[in-house]
């Protein structure tokens, strides 16, 4: 809750200075105040702020009133503390958001202009996470300020938005009140000074979500190794003065040793080579001959390949779309049904990633109603092993690593799929585009595995495989795997949107499978902050 703005009396700020020098009595330009002193008075009983702040100016209570503790807080914080607190609707609302004019050098324009209106511009590209691309980055920090918000609009009054106002509880007043005055210091001269630019992309994401965190952090919750830092840092950054954390790139670098499991621009051994090795149009790796991978009996089905087939004009020009009958024995299905039993289906959640990288919070999806569970480090009932270190999902991890050439560290732990009738999972993507720039790399591949028999319906359908051609239908068959990338050759952290599809409702009996997303690096050992 904001509980007062005031636009900022620049002739106050040049009279006062940051040492708190001079005095000026500022004018009120709009200060207002969202709460009555009626509903105070019902609430809240304020409390004195402690004795040892005195207010060192006779105008503390007036500039108060008109708002400087919130568009000048480094100065009221410091030298107007009784007059800041003693206000009951700051002591129930909390403080701190403040408005500030920024000077008329930092103009804040797309400077690049799409020629005609099909082109691609700024808005489209920073939504498609542009700003943040390593190789686009440059581009567009400097030809798409405005869309990827790297500066503050020229001339006009700006309100920092800081999130909620923040409470000042009377055991822990002092704490808070420097946790305060050291956030305003931190936002003012280092995350919104346009030039800095490791603020890039999150100075305007950098507010505290709740009106506790000045509190939180006065406690000491914002040290590394105490029990709350990763949720502080991302969650109440400006008190953390974790500010940069929320951009996901400096959040979560790539470690310098982990390799890519293809060539991210195609060639030998790009993605569509990778295809070609697995149906036999091209020389396996030495790994896979090691492996005995020619001596596998992979009855495969193309469905779809760049180029098409000259042989057969039911196989698309598109990307690649391949199943493996009986890539799983009945053993492993059965194994893999009863360890999503033992494990316990939930309903599917979705995470929402904002434009910076950060994530919002989980939410049940109206996209997908089937029931899911994670092969991770739960044990599974009966077993001495977790569902991941299980004998026979390791050896089924195995195989799709055999033959894709991807390790088995670079798939995410298997999800386990159950629909009942009348179930679905409606049109999507599996690429998250977060993923591309982070640790693991994109979801190059998805390995899906089907483990038993559909009576009807619970189909896989990719309708936009090619332009003009039907939708592929894949049927469920115990047993059977479907494998497609999320990702184009020529850029494999790209996202191929031919590869969108979706789960068909199950119209009778149950649907049990697998998803393996495999991805370009590895996806186990990642470290860091909410880095997957
Ligand atoms: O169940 C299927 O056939 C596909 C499921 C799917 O696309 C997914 O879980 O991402
Ligand atoms: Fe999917």
């Amino acid at each position: 809750t904001v509980v007062k703005t005031a636009a900022a009396n620049t002739d106050c700020i040049g009279n006062i200075d940051e040492e708190g020098n001079g005095s000026c009595t500022p004018v009120a330009a709009n200060a207002t105040s969202n709460t009555t002193d009626e509903e105070i008075e019902e609430e809240f009983i304020p409390y004195d702020v402690p004795a040892i702040y005195k207010d060192m100016h006779e105008e503390c209570h007036e500039w108060a009133t008109a708002g400087e503790c919130n568009s000048n807080p480094l100065i009221m914080l410091r030298e107007c503390i009784p007059s800041c607190f003693s206000n009951a609707s700051v002591q129930e609302h909390g403080i701190l958001s403040w408005t500030t004019t920024v000077g008329t050098d930092f103009v804040c324009h797309d400077t690049f202009q799409a020629k005609n209106e099909d082109e691609d511009d700024c808005h489209y590209w920073a939504e498609e996470g542009l700003c943040i691309s390593p190789e686009d980055k440059p581009f567009m920090l400097t030809q798409c300020k405005e869309s990827c918000a790297v500066c503050i609009p020229a001339g006009e009054t700006w309100e920092m938005h800081l999130g909620e106002g923040q409470l000042v509880l009377e055991e822990t007043f002092d704490e808070t009140v420097h946790v305060l005055w050291e956030m305003a210091r931190y936002l003012k001269t280092e995350v919104y000074d346009t030039q800095n630019e490791i603020y890039h992309s999150s100075r305007l994401e950098c507010q505290n979500h709740d009106a506790m965190c000045a509190t939180w952090a006065a406690e000491g919750n914002c040290e590394p190794g105490s029990d709350h830092y990763d949720w502080m840092v991302l969650h109440c950054a400006p008190v953390c003065k974790t500010c940069e954390l929320l951009d996901f790139q400096i959040r979560c670098p790539v470690p310098d040793d982990w390799e890519d499991a293809i060539d991210v621009h195609g060639g030998d051994y790009g993605l569509n080579a990778m295809f070609e090795r697995i149906i036999g149009e091209r020389r396996l790796t030495q790994d896979q001959i090691d492996a005995g991978m020619q001596d596998m009996d992979l009855k495969i089905d193309v469905f779809s390949k760049p180029g098409g087939d000259d042989q057969n004009d039911e196989v698309i020009d598109g990307p690649w779309v391949i199943t493996f009958d009986d890539f799983l024995t009945e053993e492993e299905c059965d194994r893999l049904v009863q360890a999503g039993g033992l494990l316990g289906y939930n309903p599917s959640l979705e995470t929402s990633t904002l434009a910076n990288g950060s994530l919002e919070e989980d939410h049940t999806s109206e996209q997908r109603t089937s029931t899911n569970a994670w092969c991770n480090d739960n044990i599974l009932e009966g077993s001495e092993t977790s569902c991941k270190e299980d004998p026979i999902v390791k050896k089924v991890r195995e195989r799709m690593a055999l033959v894709t050439g991807f390790p088995t560290d670079n798939s995410e732990d298997l999800q386990l799929l159950f629909y009942q009738p009348g179930q679905f999972y409606k049109q999507h993507h599996d690429y998250i585009k977060t993923h591309a720039f982070g640790p693991s790399g994109p979801r190059v591949l998805t390995f899906f595995l089907y483990l038993n028999d559909v009576e009807e319906g619970g189909g896989t359908q990719f309708p936009y495989l090619a332009e003009g051609a039907d939708p592929v239908v894949v049927q469920p068959k115990r047993g059977k795997a479907l494998l497609w990338p999320s990702v184009l050759n020529e850029d494999a952290n790209k996202k191929d949107p031919r590869t969108e599809h979706e789960a068909l409702e199950v119209l009778a009996g149950e649907k049990y499978g697998a998803n393996a997303w495999l991805h370009l690096r590895d996806e186990q050992h990642i470290e860091g902050i909410e880095c997957g």
